[in-house]
C-alpha cells in the first residue's frame, strides 16, 4: 500500500481528525489513536478503521513524557485541539520537532493557530460560515444551509489535512526534515471552494442565493420528486445534454423559453416538477438510463451500495460485522488501499502492545498502569 511503513499517532478528536487518520490507515499507514481513559471518555469515533487504540492520560507528566517518546519514532502526529492545548501539555511543535526533526506535526483545527478566533470553540457550521462558503448555500428565500458537516469538517478539514501530510511526507524524502501543518478548516473549506471566487467574473453568482445556475436556481440543475416519494437529480447543463433532458421529459424545445432565460426558471421548474411527479423513480431511471441527459436517481445510503454501477465497481465494502461503508478512494492501480475489515478498536484495546512495540519495557508499562497513566481494555472473549 502507498503509505506502508508510515507511523502515525492521532490524538483522539471529533469528526475531522478521525477521518484524516482513517484515510492514512486505509492507504497503509500504521495509525495509533491516543485516547483518554475509557472511564472518562466515551467511544465516539466511528472512523477508527484500521487504527489501534492507546489509552494515555496526557495531563499527567509521565503520560505527556510517554507521548514524547512515541513521537521520537513517529512520522506523523495529528492533533485536533484548540490552539494552545498542546503547548500547555508541554507537547508543542517546538519541543517535539526538536526531539525528532523528521516529525510531521499536523494541527487540525477550525480557526488555525493564529488570529482572533484561534482559541475559540467552534464546529463545522462556524468554520463554513467564516470561510464565506456558507453564504452561497441554500435555497431561494431561505437561510443559508450547511450540508451536514461534510464541507468544513471532512473536506476542508480531514481530507485537506491528509493531503498536507502526504505532501509533507513527500517533501521529507528530499529534505529529510519534518514540518508543522496548520490545517484550519475555515481556510480548507474556502480553498476547496476556490471555484466560487474564481468564477465571479463568469456571471455565475450575480443573483441572490438559490437563484443561480448551480445553487438550485436553474430548472436543469435540481432535484425533483417522483410519484413514489423518491427523487431524481438533474444536472443537464450543456445544451446538448439539456436537449436530451427535454426530450426525455416529453417536451419540445421550440415551445420552451431559452435554457438560460433566468426569469423563466421558476416557471420551468414547476413544469419539470409536475412532469417528474407523474412517474416512479424506477420508471424515470429506465427512461433516462443510457442517455446523456445527466439524470440519475437520488439514492439512499442503503440503496447506493446495491446500485448496479456501484456494485460493478465494488464501491462499497463490508467489514467483519457486516457493516457497509464506502471503499477508500481514489483507486491506485498498483498500490490500492486495503482497508481493514476488523471492527473499530475499543479505547485502550492495544495499550500494551503499542507501548512494547515503541520500546517500553514491561516494567515501565506496569508502572504507568499502576499510576493510572495508561489503561488496558481487552475485549472480553465471546463464550
Ligand atoms: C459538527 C462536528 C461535531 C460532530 C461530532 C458528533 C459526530 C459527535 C458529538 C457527540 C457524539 C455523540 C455523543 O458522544 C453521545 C453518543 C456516544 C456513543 O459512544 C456514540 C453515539 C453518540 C450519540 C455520539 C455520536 C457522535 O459521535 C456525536 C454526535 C464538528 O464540527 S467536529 C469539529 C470540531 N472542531 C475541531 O475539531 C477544531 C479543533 N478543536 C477544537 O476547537 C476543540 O477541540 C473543540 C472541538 C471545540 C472541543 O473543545 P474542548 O474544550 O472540548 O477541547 P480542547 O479545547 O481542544 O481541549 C482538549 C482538552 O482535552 C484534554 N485531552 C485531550 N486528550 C487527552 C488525553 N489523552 N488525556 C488527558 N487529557 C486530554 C486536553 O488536555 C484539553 O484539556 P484542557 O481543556 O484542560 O486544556
Amino acid at each position: 500500500m502507498a503509505l506502508h511503513g508510515v507511523r502515525v499517532v492521532e490524538l483522539a478528536g471529533l469528526a475531522p481528525a478521525p477521518l484524516c487518520g482513517m484515510v492514512l490507515a486505509d492507504f497503509g499507514a500504521q495509525v495509533v489513536r491516543v485516547d483518554r481513559s475509557p472511564r472518562t471518555a466515551m467511544g465516539t469515533d466511528v472512523q477508527g478503521r484500521g487504527k489501534r487504540s492507546l489509552a494515555l492520560d496526557l495531563k499527567r507528566p509521565p503520560g505527556a513524557a510517554a507521548l514524547r517518546r512515541l513521537c521520537l519514532q513517529t512520522d506523523v502526529l495529528i492533533e485536533p485541539f484548540r490552539h494552545g492545548v498542546m503547548e500547555k501539555l508541554g507537547l508543542g511543535p517546538e519541543i517535539l520537532l526538536k526531539e525528532n526533526p523528521k516529525l510531521i506535526y499536523a494541527r487540525l483545527t477550525g480557526f488555525g493557530q493564529s488570529g482572533k478566533y484561534a482559541k475559540s470553540a467552534g464546529h463545522d457550521i462556524n468554520y463554513l460560515a467564516l470561510s464565506g462558503v456558507l453564504s452561497k448555500l441554500g435555497r431561494k428565500n431561505e437561510n443559508p444551509y450547511a450540508p451536514v458537516n461534510l464541507l468544513a469538517d471532512f473536506a476542508g478539514g480531514g481530507v485537506m489535512c491528509a493531503m498536507g501530510i502526504v505532501m509533507a511526507l513527500f517533501e521529507r524524502t528530499r529534505s529529510g526534515k519534518g514540518q508543522v501543518i496548520d490545517a484550519a478548516m475555515v481556510e480548507g473549506a474556502a480553498y476547496l471552494s476556490s471555484f466560487l471566487w474564481k468564477s465571479q467574473n463568469l456571471g455565475l453568482w450575480n443573483r441572490p442565493r438559490g437563484e443561480n445556475l448551480l445553487d438550485s436556481g436553474a430548472p436543469f440543475y435540481e432535484t425533483y420528486e417522483t410519484s413514489d416519494g423518491k427523487f431524481m437529480a438533474v444536472g443537464a447543463i450543456e445544451p446538448q445534454f439539456y436537449q436530451q433532458l427535454i426530450e426525455g421529459l416529453g417536451l419540445e424545445s421550440h415551445k420552451l423559453p431559452n435554457q438560460l432565460s433566468f426569469s423563466d426558471w421558476p416557471e420551468m421548474k414547476q413544469m419539470f416538477a409536475d412532469i417528474f411527479s407523474k412517474k416512479t423513480q424506477a420508471e424515470w431511471c429506465r427512461l433516462f438510463n443510457g442517455t446523456n441527459a445527466c439524470v440519475t436517481p437520488v439514492l439512499s445510503v442503503d440503496e447506493a451500495a446495491l446500485h448496479p454501477h456501484n456494485k460493478e465497481r465494488c464501491s462499497f465494502i463490508k467489514n467483519d460485522q457486516e457493516e457497509i461503508s464506502p471503499r477508500p478512494s481514489p483507486h491506485l492501480s498498483r498500490t490500492p488501499a486495503s482497508p481493514s475489515s476488523r471492527r473499530d478498536p475499543f479505547i485502550g484495546e492495544h495499550t500494551e502492545e503499542i507501548l512494547l512495540e515503541y520500546g517500553f519495557t514491561k516494567e515501565e508499562i506496569v508502572k504507568l498502569h499502576s499510576e493510572k497513566v495508561i489503561e488496558f481494555n481487552k475485549p472480553k472473549a465471546n463464550l
